[in-house]
């Protein structure tokens, strides 16, 4: 717990003001956003663009200004958590369920800091499973094209329930521990109609902040 919060607290050093910061998802990301709650009330001006509804709550409830990704022509800043990092920069996002927002105030981003504790940096992607949000119509059919191509999918459920993401859309999470070209991966996710989004990031973090148990280190990508 305590490399979360250092890694978040971290990467708000990076935040000046007049800035439009995008607010990622998740127990990393909180510790960043309770951070800038602070920054606000020290006088900051800042603007954030929120990638789910739990982030949106949080930051409303310490009085973060908040704007719609559709009214800023772009972010400044984004910090994020990540659910695996591997030596090359590429991620797996999405373990809460919020990869669409997340890569969409990403790509909208001038600068994407991850912060992470160190169990999440990896040799290899692959223990943790890749969220892939795909639209109820059909859905079983995109499940089943997974399936045969040996990627073991499943239904993500919250309470005995069909998991709903934040654009009413389910998750179906796969095993990618076999898989050693992600670009490749990530084409033909891409090409499969269904599909909203995925959660590989490839490359597409500015800087990675990985905290420990007393101390954080910063790498810049
Ligand atoms: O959908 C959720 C996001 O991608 C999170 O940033 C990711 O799951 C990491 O979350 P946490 O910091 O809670 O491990």
């Amino acid at each position: 717990m305590k490399g979360k919060q250092l890694a978040g607290e971290k990467a708000v050093e990076y935040i000046e003001d007049g800035m439009i910061v995008g607010l990622g998802t998740g127990s990393t990301a909180y510790y960043a956003i309770k951070k800038i709650g602070e920054l606000v009330k020290s006088g900051f001006k800042i603007k954030c663009v929120s990638t789910s509804t739990s982030t949106t709550e949080l930051a409303t409830t310490l009085g973060i200004e908040l704007v719609s990704l559709n009214d800023v022509e772009s972010i400044d800043i984004t910090i994020d958590g990540a659910d695996e990092i591997d030596k090359n920069n590429n991620a797996i996002k999405g373990g809460g369920g919020a990869l669409l927002f997340e890569k969409l105030v990403a790509t909208a981003s001038k600068k994407v800091i991850w912060v992470v504790d160190s169990s999440k940096m990896v040799t290899k992607l692959g223990d943790f499973l890749l969220p892939i949000e795909v639209i109820p119509f059909g859905a079983k059919h995109v499940y089943n094209t997974l399936e045969i191509n040996g990627y073991q999918p499943k239904f993500r459920y919250t309470n005995e329930m069909l998991y709903k993401t934040d654009s009413n859309n389910y998750i179906i999470d796969v095993n990618i521990s076999n898989v050693s070209n992600y670009l490749q991966l990530q084409e033909w996710l891409d090409s499969i109609t269904g599909i909203v989004e995925h959660g590989l990031f490839l490359g597409s973090a500015d800087m990675i902040v990985v905290g420990s148990e007393d101390s954080c280190d910063t790498l810049f990508v």
